[in-house]
């Protein structure tokens, strides 16, 4: 007789046509849900993870990242990993110890979901898509970065507005409004912060109605070091296209418009959020940080590519705007194909070459000046990190994630790369040129890297490197760290984690002096006191009363 387990693969099917047709806890057995993408829906703790060489005891801080991660099977088979629940790790390393957490984002959305024990919201950035019991409840995830702003965590994704966590314990204070400040239905992933003056540069585009519908609106802001709003200005996008990443000079927004186009036909239709466009331009809108005025956006365009992640932006002797980011000749969102594919059409990861490339905009150019990159380094990468101390200066140093696919991989023992063949992680220099590179081996992948540096007074790229690594053939994580400026040596240390977590977007390295000095100003009793989280609803929300988030009691 049969056992249940080997029963189980033809037993548990409660898709039906694409669909789930019942509430069982089964996920698709797709691969967005198979090896190691496999949901893993944690959470907990685990204190003083086992280590390998040795934690420089210089290293006092806590290394945040997020991954998306469904709690629940979705509604449609074929969903995507980015349409995850938002997740988020903590690393706490201090005199030569690693404590690991990790915990669920509570958003509206996972409010909802866990009231009604299943998912509820349907396709990535569609709301035609979701049960009815949610329309109007706010639907993003939360699930690509993770920042730290004065005292908290802002968990992020460019859908909706930040959810606030406490940096301590990961739990969620509840959504985030600067005070009220901030009305914009969506906001970016990737803010920027200034280390000269302190201030976060935001922005939020398909900024009007629910941040969903496909509108040309692009909302930038600038809240200084007191947390006050000093800057909002509101522009208008050539099409409605993806803008996830920007750039900040001393004196300049750089917003990269990637030809990925919305459609609010498409959407009715139950159709996805993106479509590429192959013959549309790549842009760049380029707005002024202070004293904005609608009509001073200039845009740039240059052949059709697919942007990746920024490295950084300053301005040159020139006055003119060096820009860096990576920039793939094809569509890395295979998931989001051409308009016109169709339906069933098997989707496949593409060969796409992805450069760091650096472009040089003359703000004073007329508007719709065509532009090619001035400078091409086939780093063959993603996930651009530099010394954050340099954002907005001349720099030199930057690290990535990188594929290199003459390295042998095991594909039997790993199966399909996870996320993506980065098997590499590689730290390059302007100045000379140079590239230093560290191989993970046949057997594993490295989640995007982040920059400690050694100390506050501490010369450009001097310090290490932090990464996780996806150990695909035994399906588990490892933390490493190296000496940045050192990656082909090796690691100085390897955390081990007894389990796999799930491929992840964005993190970043918060010092515990910073924290701590925060910590200290949000006491109950002092003066700041703890963040407030948001008390009005969005103003495309319905009138009628709505589940919020409810405010977290805060430590004092
Ligand atoms: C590059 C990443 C990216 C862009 C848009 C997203 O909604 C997202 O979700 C995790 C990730
Ligand atoms: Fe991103």
């Amino acid at each position: 007789m049969a056992h249940i387990h080997d029963l189980a693969p033809q037993v548990a099917d409660n898709y039906a046509e694409g669909r789930r047709v019942n509430d069982q806890a089964k996920f698709p057995k797709t691969e967005v849900f198979s090896g190691f993408n496999a949901p893993c829906r944690l959470e907990g703790d685990v204190f003083d993870l086992e280590v390998d060489g040795k934690i420089p005891a210089e290293i006092d801080g806590t290394f945040y990242r997020i991954q998306p991660d469904q709690r629940f099977p979705p509604i449609f088979e074929d969903d995507i990993h980015f349409n995850g629940d938002g997740a988020v790790t903590a690393i706490r390393i201090q005199d030569g110890h690693a404590h690991f957490k990790h915990r669920y984002v509570k958003t509206d959305r996972y409010h909802h979901e866990t009231a009604a024990g299943k998912a509820l919201f349907g396709r990535y950035r569609n709301v035609y898509t979701d049960d009815e019991a949610v329309k109007g409840v706010i639907r993003t995830a939360a699930n690509t970065n993770i920042v730290f702003w004065r005292g908290t965590l802002l968990a992020i994704k460019e859908d909706g507005p930040p959810f606030a966590l406490d940096p301590v314990t990961l739990e969620t204070i509840g959504r985030y409004d600067f005070e009220g400040q901030v009305k914009s239905p969506t906001f970016t992933a990737h803010p920027k912060f200034d280390p000269v003056t302190g201030e976060m540069i935001c922005f939020g585009y398909e900024a009007v109605g629910n941040g969903n519908d496909a509108s040309c609106d692009i909302v930038v802001y600038t809240i200084d070091a007191n947390g006050k709003k000093t800057e909002e200005c509101w522009y208008k996008s050539p099409f409605c296209g993806m803008i996830h990443d920007c750039g900040i000079t001393q004196n300049y927004v750089i917003l990269p418009l990637t030809p990925l186009k919305c459609s609010l036909d498409r959407l009715k239709q139950g159709g996805n959020h993106w479509a590429w466009d192959p013959n549309e331009d790549q842009w760049y809108g380029v707005v002024p940080r202070r004293n904005g005025k609608p009509e001073d956006i200039k845009w740039f365009r240059s052949d059709n590519a697919f942007h990746g992640h920024v490295a950084s932006a300053y301005e040159n002797e020139q006055g003119h705007i060096v820009f860096d980011l990576g920039v793939s000749d094809g569509n890395v969102f295979f998931f989001f194909p051409p308009e016109d594919t169709p339906a069933g059409t098997q989707l496949k990861r593409p060969q796409v070459e992805t450069s760091t490339q650096r472009w040089i905009l003359d703000p004073k150019a007329p508007n719709e000046s065509r532009v090619k990159p001035a400078k091409i380094w086939n780093t063959s990468g993603e996930f651009s990190r530099i010394d954050d101390r340099y954002v907005t200066k001349h720099y030199n140093h930057f690290w990535q994630a990188r594929i290199d696919g003459s390295r042998e991989y095991y594909f039997e023992a790993c199966g399909s790369p996870a996320g993506g063949l980065f098997n590499c992680l590689g730290h390059y220099n302007w100045n000379d040129g140079t590239e230093d590179v560290w191989w993970a081996g046949p057997r594993a992948t490295v989640q995007e890297p982040a920059f400690i540096p050694l100390s506050s007074d501490a010369g450009e790229g001097e310090g290490w490197l932090i990464a996780l690594i996806n150990r695909l053939d035994v399906l588990r994580n490892d933390i490493a760290i190296f000496d940045a400026q050192k990656l082909s040596a090796g690691p100085v240390a390897v955390l081990h984690l007894p389990f796999k977590l799930k491929i992840g977007l964005h993190g970043n390295w918060v010092d515990e002096g910073e924290r701590k000095e925060w910590e200290a100003l949000r006491r109950k009793t002092a003066r700041l006191g703890p963040v407030k989280p948001a008390t009005e609803p969005l103003t495309w929300q319905p009138n009628e009363p709505r589940l919020y988030t409810e405010p977290q009691e805060i430590r004092d």
